[in-house]
């Protein structure tokens, strides 16, 4: 099969390329490097750098090549920023979306999945949260996805389109064989942050909110392992061939900042240098998935569910490659 991973040069999308290449597919990767590295390409993969808001080269793509099925992560996912500018938030994550889903509809691709978030939630009622849940987001981001994933509800009929929304929860570690890793600039992710700080790359952690309505104080969120995040995109595929679908994926476990940082430094073997702080806008107070629609329809699960195995792969990531992808770029 031949696929196309729109961001496939980021953090998620190059570990699914892996996943793909692994499985004997063909790749094409569509991104700009705005946040992602060529370095995170295999060169067994098709690279083209172009933007999504490039209406001509999206098109040359799928007039160059056909495809089984496009997987759709690249934008912009900054919780914080979408919060200081919602409109281009929304307007970049949506055009570029619906019109990449378009030109593959016309093309005759009629599989196409979309990285979704725990975003599109809100400040969830109940947890853990299912897909029937209330979609309420409470920041722009969330609201970007949702609205993307409400347009291609409609694709289907019309078009053709079946999609698969897939809301992923906090994507978390690295590539168990050191393939691939996150590498942010700037970082703003728990892991990466912690890992860093106590490297001695980046100053003290700061903890977000420490009067949450959590058992220690501190936000929880349902860390799922990068690696499992990419099978889940293989396993679900299948599933399109009786219609579309959305599903939450995570381990189904939460995890407060607290947590987190004791798990690192039992990895690490020292203390993880931080200072507490107010909490950041727009964060809930916890996200845990039920991704037992997800297991239950496509048998997938978890191979990294501890959070210790999760915070190893990032921590072997970042202690070999303190720089992340800038060493390999110079190598
Ligand atoms: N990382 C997470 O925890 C998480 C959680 C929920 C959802 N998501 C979603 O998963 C997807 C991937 O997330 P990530 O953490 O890998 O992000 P990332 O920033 O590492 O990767 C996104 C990639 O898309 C590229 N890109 C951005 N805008 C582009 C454009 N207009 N044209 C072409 N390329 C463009 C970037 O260069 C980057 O390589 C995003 O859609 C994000 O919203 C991520
Ligand atoms: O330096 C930091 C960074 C984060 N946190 C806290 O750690 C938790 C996790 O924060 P991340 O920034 O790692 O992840 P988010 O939960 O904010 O966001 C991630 O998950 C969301 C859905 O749950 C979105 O999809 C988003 O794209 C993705 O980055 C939050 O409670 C946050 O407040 C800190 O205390 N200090």
């Amino acid at each position: 099969m031949r696929y196309l991973v729109s961001g496939g040069a980021g953090y998620v999308g190059s570990h699914l390329v892996l996943a793909l290449l692994d499985a004997g597919h063909e790749v094409v990767v569509l991104d700009d490097l705005s946040m992602g590295h060529r370095a995170a390409v295999p060169t067994s993969a098709e690279f083209v750098q172009a933007t999504l808001s490039d209406r001509a080269r999206v098109q040359e793509i799928f007039s160059a090549w056909s495809f089984d099925a496009v997987f759709h992560m690249a934008a912009l996912s900054l919780v914080g920023d979408s919060m200081k500018e919602p409109l281009r938030y929304c307007r970049e994550n949506v055009a570029n979306s619906l019109f990449l889903a378009e030109t593959a509809a016309r093309a005759g691709c009629t599989k196409f999945v979309l990285s979704s978030t725990a975003a599109v939630f809100g400040v969830p009622r109940e947890v853990p949260i299912t897909e029937e849940a209330p979609t309420t987001p409470v920041n722009p981001y969330g609201l970007s996805k949702l609205m993307v994933e409400q347009a291609l509800a409609w694709a289907e009929g019309a078009h053709g389109l079946r999609s698969a929304a897939l809301r992923y929860f906090n994507a978390a570690g690295a590539d168990p064989a050191g393939r691939a890793g996150e590498d942010h600039d700037p970082e703003t992710h728990l892991i990466p942050r912690a890992i860093l700080a106590t490297l001695g790359e980046l100053p003290p952690l700061h903890v977000f909110g420490t009067d949450y309505d959590t058992p220690d104080g501190t936000a929880v969120r349902d860390y799922v392992h990068v690696a499992d995040l990419a099978a889940a995109h293989i396993a679900v595929l299948p599933r399109l061939d009786q219609g579309s679908v959305r599903y939450n994926i995570g381990n189904g476990a939460g995890h407060s900042v607290r947590e987190v940082m004791a798990a690192v430094e039992r990895v690490a073997g020292r203390p993880v240098p931080h200072e507490n702080g107010p909490r950041r806008a727009g964060d809930p107070p916890a996200l845990v998935a039920s991704s037992a629609r997800l297991r239950a329809e496509t048998g997938w699960t978890p191979r990294f569910a501890e959070l210790d195995q999760i915070v190893r792969t990032a921590w072997d990531w970042h202690a070999a490659q303190p720089n992340g992808y800038r060493a390999r770029a110079a190598a």
